[in-house]
């Protein structure tokens, strides 16, 4: 570990100079990697690990996402089987199926939990609402976590650019003494930047946090709101969108990203540095009273709650397909497909 200064707070993390890819082949070398889903995390994970050099598997119900491994090269009875057989070869059982599908396949994974093998999670979730979930693991494997802090989607993408998501990772049960070596491995294996250790209660209640926050919940919230009083005075979609997103996913977040806030407010006019000066405190004071409600709701279980109930229903995806359509058919997002398609770069 590394002890590392975090703006004055010290923090051991994991870099992948103390504990390079060799190191993480070497730990793993005896082990089959049974990535069991191919979603969104699946894909990205068991890519990678498998251009990294390890002993990766698939499990995948037959269908659509059953193709899309075919199509990214694993191959029908070699590396990619139905669930059971995945679960029964591999000896680290990576369970990434969406949270709520976790719940009823349980039972199954269960049976293929033998001694010494272990069962990796990336998220929380699973165990730490075990009331609601049930999933309580069997004393004798190793459970440990890596949630890559970022979509599958990207976690790929940057790998293959050669750069890398962070992760954190957790050790929630310890059979053989190496589940925390085995935890680190994986995570250098599929493809993270630098490690940071949490525990399980804490990955999922700042990682519900988050999405529902400023990652996603938030920012699509303050989008709406700023877009809305922009129109409602008489300005444009095009300037509408632009004031609102374009220029922050195409100019400003990118050198957030570079260098820091206060680098960007430096590249910006004085005037707008004046303004956003000014204004970021009122809009903290006005959200914080929201952040603590979610907060809260997260930490009673209740948004676990929600989350199973919504996500076991059978009619869920056309629902959510219903609610995305809402997103992707306002203004604002029709506004910003039309923008895209005029980036210069699409010519
Ligand atoms: N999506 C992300 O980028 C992301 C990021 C960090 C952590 N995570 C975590 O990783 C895990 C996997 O999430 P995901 O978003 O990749 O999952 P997902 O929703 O994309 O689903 C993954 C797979 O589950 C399969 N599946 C669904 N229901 C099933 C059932 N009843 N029986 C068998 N298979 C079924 C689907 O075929 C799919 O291949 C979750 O714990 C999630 O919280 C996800
Ligand atoms: C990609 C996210 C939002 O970070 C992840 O937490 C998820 O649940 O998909
Ligand atoms: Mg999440
Ligand atoms: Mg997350």
């Amino acid at each position: 570990m590394a002890k590392l200064n975090f703006g004055g707070v010290e923090e051991e993390v994991v870099t992948r100079e103390e504990f390079p890819l060799e190191k993480a082949r070497e730990v793993l070398q005896n082990e089959t990697i049974a990535v069991i889903g191919y979603g969104v995390q699946g894909p990205g994970q068991s890519l990678n690990m498998r251009d990294n050099g390890f002993n990766v598997i698939v499990g995948q119900r037959k269908g659509k996402t059953f193709d899309k491994a075919v199509a990214d090269g694993w191959v029908p009875g070699e590396t990619l089987f139905e669930i059971e057989e995945a679960l029964e070869r591999g000896t680290i059982i990576c369970f990434l199926l969406s949270d709520a599908a976790q719940i009823e396949l349980w039972p199954t994974v269960q049976k293929y939990l033998t001694a010494g093998k272990s069962l990796y999670f990336s998220h929380g979730f699973g165990v730490t609402y075990k009331d609601q979930t049930g999933i309580i693991p069997p004393a004798d494997v190793d459970v440990f976590l890596v949630a890559p802090k970022g979509s599958g989607t990207s976690l790929r993408r940057l790998f293959v650019e050669g750069k890398g998501l962070n992760s954190s990772f957790a050790i929630y049960q310890d059979a053989t003494g190496q589940a925390r070596t085995k935890a680190i491995a994986m995570g250098i294996g599929v493809g993270s930047g630098y490690l940071f250790e949490t525990d399980f209660y804490k990955e999922v209640t700042s990682d519900l946090t988050g999405e529902r926050g400023t990652l996603m919940g938030a920012i699509q919230g303050i989008f709406a709101a700023q877009y809305e009083v922009l129109r409602s005075n008489g300005h444009s979609p095009s300037e509408a969108f632009n004031e609102t997103v374009e220029e922050l996913t195409q100019s400003l977040m990118p050198l957030v990203a570079e260098n820091g806030m206060d680098w960007m407010y430096a590249n910006c006019s004085t005037t707008a540095q004046r303004g956003a000066l000014d204004w970021w405190k009122p809009f903290r004071d006005a959200t914080k009273p929201v952040f603590e409600q979610l907060y809260n709701s997260v930490k009673s279980g209740e948004q676990a709650r929600v989350s199973i109930t919504r996500n076991s229903q059978p009619d869920y995806r056309e629902k959510l397909e219903e609610e995305l359509k809402e997103l992707r058919e306002s203004e604002m997002w029709r506004s910003g497909a039309t923008v895209r398609s005029l980036r210069p770069e699409r010519n």
